[in-house]
């Protein structure tokens, strides 16, 4: 404190002044201090901690995708109005576009909040959630050995992470597609930044109907991706059709296990949240899933649910988060308050944070698998 010598003989009154200019001067610096911490905190909160880890994206900078930004609660509302009337969903034709509704709602806050690739791993000790993310990517493609130059098909590619970590780790071509328009922008953007946009390529499209040539391609490969499509079969013949005789196709699917109950009306809860929150036509077992392979002409090869002991939490990345969750949560609502980013996010980021916990639990009570893979190889052509 600063004391003011006053030519006031009273002592008193030299008490107070000190008093009064000492005051003042500790308020002024008091504000100053307080105002540097919040500025600094809320430049930290927005744009050290709020942003994804590969810093595709800040919180500032959240859309509703292709979305227009008045018409994101609406396709929000639309969204979930399809699960009132599940007979809707059952009608395949609906489903693309509702999947792409979905994606335009949440291509930002998952970039945000998880990164360029938009699947679990197992957690792997000692290794950050970006290592384990690419090693799982890249056993994709060391499942289907992959050459360099080689023409590969990433079917539901969002917005590139594993294509990008296949085609620099294997040296191949990657052809990705997705149903979302958003997602080819943001993926050829990131291909481009990073110096792989000559290896890899992004078409919108639906791959229920691929627009690619029979025999096209070299392997294939989809991660966590087939889940969306109403029927099984009509992907996996599509895929089947643009690969070349012989070729290779690894696919991570998201099914129910052998421990799921479909009598037990708390895992018929957590299936529906999972459902709901991932824009999911309904979800498999995954007995069902070597069946389609072979019914469109596959050969199975390999079959093995990834999440198996000895392998570690896939879902431990979302129960850590929970802290982040909530800053995340604050930080949507400020933003959504001052008109930055659009409204409806809220309930997008509500929505997801509500799936994280139906996740949790599948991956806890073992009842649900979002890892389980499938080796198929189209066989040569039989010669005559
Ligand atoms: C394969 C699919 C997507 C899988 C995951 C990439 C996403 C599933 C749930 C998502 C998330 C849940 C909680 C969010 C959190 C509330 C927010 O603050 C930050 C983003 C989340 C962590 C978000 C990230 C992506 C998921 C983990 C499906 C759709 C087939
Ligand atoms: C959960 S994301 C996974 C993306 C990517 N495989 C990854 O791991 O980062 C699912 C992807 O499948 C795509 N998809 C879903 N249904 C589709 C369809 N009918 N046609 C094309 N892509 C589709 C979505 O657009 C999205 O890109």
């Amino acid at each position: 404190m600063v004391i003011y010598v006053h030519s006031n003989p009273h002592h008193n009154h030299l008490t107070l002044d000190t008093h009064t200019h000492g005051a003042a001067m500790d308020t002024l610096t008091l504000i100053c201090t307080i105002s540097f911490i919040l500025a600094g905190g809320l430049y930290w909160f927005v744009f050290i901690l709020g942003s994804a880890e590969q810093k595709g994206k800040h919180a500032v900078k959240l859309s509703g995708g292709s979305i227009e930004r008045e018409k994101v609660q609406d396709k929000y509302n639309q969204y979930w109005s399809f699960f009132r009337r599940p007979k809707e969903i059952e009608k395949s034709e609906n489903v693309p576009a509702f999947v792409d509704t979905f994606y335009n709602l949440v291509t930002d806050i998952y970039e945000w909040g998880w990164g360029q690739s938009f699947h679990f791993s197992p957690a792997i000790p000692g290794k950050s959630n970006l290592e384990s993310t690419k090693l799982h990517e890249q056993m994709a493609v060391d499942l289907i050995g992959v050459k360099p130059g080689q023409k590969i098909l990433d079917a539901g590619c969002g917005v590139g992470g594993p294509m990008r970590a296949i085609a620099a780790h294997s040296g191949c071509n990657v052809v990705g597609i997705t149903i979302n328009e958003y997602q080819v922008s943001r993926a050829k953007a990131h291909n481009k930044k990073a110096g792989l946009d000559a290896q890899c390529d992004v078409v919108c499209g639906n791959f229920l109907e691929m627009p690619f040539e029979d025999e096209s391609f070299d392997g294939a490969y989809s991660i966590e991706a087939t889940c969306h499509a109403p029927k099984l079969e009509d992907v996996y013949s599509e895929i089947f059709r643009v690969l070349k005789p012989g070729a290779l196709y690894v696919s991570y699917e998201w099914v129910t296990t052998e421990l799921y109950n479909g009598e037990d009306p708390e895992h018929v809860e957590v299936i529906h949240g999972i459902e709901r929150g991932d824009a999911l036509p309904g979800l498999r077992n995954y007995s069902d899933i070597a069946e389609v392979a072979k019914k469109v002409g596959f050969e199975v090869v390999k079959e093995k649910d990834l999440a198996k002991p000895p392998s570690h939490p896939w879902w431990s990345r979302l129960k850590m988060g929970r802290i982040a969750y909530w800053r995340n949560h604050i930080l949507v609502m400020v933003l959504e308050t001052l008109g930055i980013a659009p409204k409806g996010t809220v309930d997008v980021h509500e929505m997801l944070f509500k799936t994280a916990d139906y996740l949790t639990k599948g991956g806890e009570t073992g009842i649900f698998t979002p890892m389980h893979m499938i080796l198929c190889r189209k066989p040569e052509k039989v010669q005559d």
